[in-house]
């Protein structure tokens, strides 16, 4: 076989993907190896079979967290975001961001750094999972989360010292601020939401929506109490909307106007009619009572574009409908330069670390999102339907064996093997 080459994208967004791509990837902490390794012999044997041996990985290892810490005692070295950069494509295992101090997310920082802006989570229901709802197939979403700001940025001052001092001093005497309720004993945290941000992260959704014949865009903000970060962000995302897909989609803000101008009845009909057209409905939801809403009304969600936060909670609350975080894949991409880290939803599960325990299926399940990324569909399918045979014959590990009678609970590893000889 040829040696491996560089995954390049041209100026028009094209990707050309050789038959041995270089891919870099991350192992992760905790329990990352565990799941890497696992996953990395699935991916492996996909390709293989899809392709006759034709095509191939040619995985070259980078480092961050604790392994790159111990290597360079850097956490995220210069020369990982360099190879990233360079070979356009990556995959990683979770990473350790301690809580209250310590180093800032290097999950976070890679998806900065990068400029990855969509953290795009596909959130769907594979038959016998077991779930904690009625109806988990009523479950088909795909989130899209604002992944380079908001409170994620990381602008925040710790109590008490100068900083945080100097920061209240100037709210108070210089913008009028009077209820910061303790400012003596007050942490501040900065949440910038741009124009800009939300512009091309709510475009990538409709994109998203329009490419895969999906119903539907909801909003998700909070912008009832946050005006002009979460309010904002969905009246730009109505903009966006309005602006650059004309008549290809309905929006709630349209019907806002038309039931001013000409009562309830004429937005209704207006509504019922694009959608009969098979228009993309684009709506908003305030993420309070989305989260109920997605537990009792799931069918009327279908894409959902929102800002960080928001994002990081949504993804874990609908894994949980769809069997857990064990089966909760992911992809940051900037669709604009083609770049992506495809990673799972989950943390490095530190428990389980080094036990040949924890579900790869989430970590498996990101790398068909990168094979379909690459356009090797035929390989991903295979890796699917792996899945679901593999699901079907009540073979998984301890997370979906503990909620499912008369399963055959497996290791990590041999949860991999079980994948591979189901793939036919
Ligand atoms: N993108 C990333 O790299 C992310 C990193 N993190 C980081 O991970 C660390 C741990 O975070 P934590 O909040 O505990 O969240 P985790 O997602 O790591 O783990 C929480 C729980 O989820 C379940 N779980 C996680 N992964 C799996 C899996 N592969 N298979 C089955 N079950 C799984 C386990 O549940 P149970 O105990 O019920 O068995 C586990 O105890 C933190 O440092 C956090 O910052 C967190 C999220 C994302
Ligand atoms: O970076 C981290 O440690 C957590 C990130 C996270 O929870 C997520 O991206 O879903
Ligand atoms: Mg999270």
């Amino acid at each position: 076989m040829t040696q491996g080459e560089k995954i390049t994208v041209e100026n028009n967004g094209k990707m050309n993907v050789p038959n041995r791509p270089i891919i870099p990837f991350i192992e992760g902490d905790g329990t990352g190896p565990d799941i890497w390794a696992a996953a990395r012999r699935v991916i492996e044997a996909a390709v293989d079979k899809a392709y006759n041996g034709e095509k191939a990985i040619d995985w070259k290892e980078v480092y961050a967290g604790q392994k790159a810490y111990d290597k360079t005692g850097e956490w995220l070295p210069d020369e990982t975001l360099k190879t990233i950069n360079e070979y356009k494509i990556a995959i990683k295992g979770p990473l350790t961001t301690p809580i209250g101090g310590g180093i800032r997310s290097l999950n976070v920082a890679l998806r900065q750094e990068l400029d990855l802006f969509a953290c795009l989570r596909p959130v769907q229901y594979f038959t016998g999972v077991p779930s904690p709802v009625k109806n988990p197939e009523d479950v088909d979403m795909a989130i899209f989360r604002e992944n380079t700001e908001d409170i994620y940025a990381g602008i925040e001052w710790q109590k008490g010292s100068d900083e945080v001092k100097k920061v209240i001093d100037f709210l108070q005497s210089e913008m009028g601020v009077n209820n910061i309720r303790f400012p003596e004993t007050s942490g501040i945290g900065v949440k910038p939401v741009s124009e800009e941000g939300t512009k091309r992260l709510v475009r990538s959704a409709i994109n998203y929506a329009l490419n895969e014949g999906r119903k539907s865009v909801t909003l998700v903000h909070k912008g009832n109490i946050m005006k002009f970060t979460e309010g904002s962000f969905k009246a730009w995302g109505y903009e966006v909307a309005e602006q650059e897909y004309g008549d290809k989609v309905f929006t709630w803000a349209e019907y806002d106007r038309i039931v001013e101008k000409d009562g309830k009845d004429a937005g209704n009909k207006a509504q019922d009619e694009a959608v009969a057209a098979g228009k993309l409905l684009v709506k908003d939801a305030i993420a309070d009572i989305f989260l109920q809403q997605i537990l009792t009304r799931p069918k009327e969600f279908d894409v959902v574009a929102t800002m960080n936060l928001n994002g990081d909670y949504i993804s874990d609350a609908l894994a949980a409908q769809v069997g857990g975080i064990g089966i909760a894949p992911g992809a940051n991409i900037n669709y604009d330069t083609g770049h992506a880290i495809f990673e799972a939803t989950h943390g490095t599960a530190p428990k389980y670390a080094g036990m040949d325990k924890v579900n790869p299926s989430s970590v498996i399940l990101s790398a068909v999102e990168m094979l379909e990324h690459l356009e090797w569909r035929e390989a991903a399918n295979l890796i699917t339907k792996a899945m679901d045979k593999t699901i079907a014959s009540k073979v998984v590990t301890y997370d979906f064996a503990r909620m499912m009678d008369g399963a055959t609970e497996v290791k990590t590893s041999e949860f991999g093997d079980e994948l591979i000889k189901n793939m036919d």
